[in-house]
């Protein structure tokens, strides 16, 4: 599965630990990130990370791009709400597109941990019968 983990600055040593605590169920899958984010993941866990843009020069909307077309199948966003962002109309239109495509996104550590439990037990494969139809349909056009 393709994860996307982003944070916002004060969440960042809350997405440190969290992805050190979950170090062994994300190593079993693709890791992409926005800038600083992916650093502090790739220091806390050593794994490979791709890395975007930071946030506020696009990262959300780089993010963005790949939900569009299919190719993220989960996003734990921690954001912070108390915490004006310069770029709150990329973070709207991140998070509105996951509602497009209807992708699981956490924007909190308690969804967060619900839903990285949750693709440990196998309750995110419907991502991947989503992901084969797209091969049907791209077989077939
Ligand atoms: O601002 C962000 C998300 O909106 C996160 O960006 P960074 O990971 O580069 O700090």
């Amino acid at each position: 599965m393709k994860i996307a983990l982003i944070a916002h600055d004060e969440k960042k040593p809350e997405m440190a630990r969290f992805a050190a605590a979950y170090r062994e169920i994300l190593r079993g899958h693709q890791l992409f990130a926005t800038g600083h984010t992916g650093q502090v993941v790739a220091d806390a866990t050593q794994l490979p990370v791709t890395r975007f843009n930071s946030g506020p020069l696009g990262g959300d909307q780089e993010i963005g791009a790949l939900i569009a077309q299919n190719k993220m199948d989960l996003i734990i966003f921690l954001r912070d709400p108390l915490t004006a962002q310069p770029h709150e109309p990329d973070v709207n239109a991140l998070i509105r597109l996951a509602d497009v495509y209807s992708i699981p996104l956490a924007t909190n550590i308690g969804t967060a941990e619900i839903l990285i439990r949750g693709l440990n037990a196998g309750f995110l494969d419907f991502r991947k019968i989503v992901n084969g139809n797209e091969s049907c349909h791209e077989k077939y056009e």
